[in-house]
């Protein structure tokens, strides 16, 4: 019997209650980037680890304020003052030096003037007197949690790791992912199609989605619909965590994805969900491999792989949020009222508005390109007014990010 389409959020958490956990590695913290912290990473040191400048100028004691004083020596960055400076005293002090022993305060060298070893205030003194100071441990200090487990290794991320004292980071395994394209009208990339044909563009696009994580991709195809060809081209890629195919996922005589995993002896833990496009995704395993069967229009194939490649492969990497977030953001035009299933409308947001193409088939690329949003139409919703804030999924990069 034929199961109703599931709901977005209930198919969402039907893949990801199926995705496996990686094993957990040490990698070369420059070797991070774009996977997910395995475990909380804590501070190896205290940054700064002692007092410093935060500019240029003179350190002294607030408590000689308004001065004069006298310049005894210089802390520079790298090179500490050996000696302590008393009532006053003054060292020369540059950005991102070591506050001399005694000194509490920096003055800006803009405000003062210098004859000899004499220093005087000729400008506006810092309020309150420690302001340009940075206080051992303002960063971060030892033992302190730096990187919650299931965030993201950005660049930010790797230097925060180099300072608080790691080399290598504990992270999980990179993904190995096989995409397949299939259907007989499919020519490979490059040659030229005649009028039954059209490239398959699919795969590539897949694997372009996915090359923003660290998966190891293999692209496969395109598969004629055959059976044996579609079963052994699954079978060849036993070894991956995750395959991904594209088109033969729908009702038609031509649509042999399903019954190839069936021949195969996979499971099928979902077939359909109520989004357009997308409707005839397919979720199945065999064993700890999960294999999503993603419709072939490319809109379908590109939504399905956004709703639900990316969060697998962020799930299994070990992320703390896998889903992608929408943002509410303002229509520029009317939004027609929804249909019979909830919708990712493709559109440009400007910054402030939110424009829905004209073109919404699943089957045009044209749109998807355009595209840096998906607006969110739920099913059944009322006609919008211009101007109305509507959830909106932004595709940063082109849907990279
Ligand atoms: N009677 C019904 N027909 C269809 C239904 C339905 O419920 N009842 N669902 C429609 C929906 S919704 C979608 S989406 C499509 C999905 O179909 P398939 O996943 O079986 O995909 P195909 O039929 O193989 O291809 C659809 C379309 O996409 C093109 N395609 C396929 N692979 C690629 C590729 N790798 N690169 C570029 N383009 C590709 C293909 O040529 C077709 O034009 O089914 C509806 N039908
Ligand atoms: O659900 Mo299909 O993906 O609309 O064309």
């Amino acid at each position: 019997m034929r199961t109703p389409p599931l709901p977005l959020a209930e198919a969402q958490a039907r893949l990801l209650a199926l995705a496996p956990s990686l094993p957990v590695e040490h990698r070369a913290v420059t070797e991070c980037l774009g996977h997910y912290l395995a475990e909380d990473l804590h501070a190896r040191r205290t940054q700064p680890a002692a007092a410093l400048s935060a500019m240029d100028g003179f350190a002294m004691r607030s408590a000689d304020l308004p001065g004069p004083w006298r310049v005894i020596g210089e802390s520079a960055a790298g090179h500490p003052f050996a000696g302590s400076v008393g009532a006053g005293q003054a060292t020369r002090i540059s950005t991102g030096a070591m506050l001399p022993h005694g000194a509490d305060m920096v003055l800006l060298q803009e405000d003062s003037e210098r004859d000899g070893d004499g220093l005087r205030l000729t400008g506006e003194l810092p309020q309150p007197p420690s302001r340009h100071v940075r206080p051992a441990g303002m960063d971060f200090t030892a033992h302190e949690t730096l990187i919650a487990a299931g965030q993201r290794v950005g660049p930010a991320q790797i230097a925060l790791a180099i300072a608080g004292g790691h080399s290598h980071l504990p992270v999980r395994r990179r993904v190995s992912l096989t995409v397949i394209d299939s259907g007989d009208e499919l020519v490979a990339p490059g040659h030229l199609p005649d009028l039954h044909q059209l490239p398959a563009s699919n795969g590539p696009m897949l694997c372009a989605l996915a090359s923003c994580l660290p998966v190891d991709i293999r692209h496969a195809g395109p598969v004629e619909d055959k059976l044996d060809h579609l079963a052994g081209a699954l079978d060849a890629a036993s070894a991956a965590d995750v395959i991904v195919t594209s088109g033969g996922a729908s009702v038609g005589d031509h649509d042999l994805v399903r019954p190839a995993l069936e021949a195969l002896g996979a499971s099928i833990d979902f077939w359909r969900v109520s989004i357009k496009p997308g409707k005839p995704l397919l979720v199945a395993t065999r064993g700890r491999q999960v294999i999503l069967g993603l419709p072939g229009n490319p809109a379908s194939a590109f939504v399905t792989a956004y709703l639900f490649l990316l969060p697998l492969l962020r799930a299994m990497l070990g992320a703390r949020d896998a889903l992608p977030r929408t943002f509410p953001a303002r229509l520029a035009t009317p939004m027609a009222r929804g249909g019979g299933r909830m919708e990712f409308l493709r559109a440009v947001w400007d910054g402030a508005h939110v424009a829905l193409d004209p073109l919404q088939d699943s089957g045009a690329l044209s749109p998807l390109s355009r595209a840096n949003a998906l607006v969110v139409r739920e099913a059944g919703a009322d006609a919008k007014p211009a101007g109305t804030d509507v959830p909106v999924y932004l595709l940063e990069n082109g849907g990279i990010a």
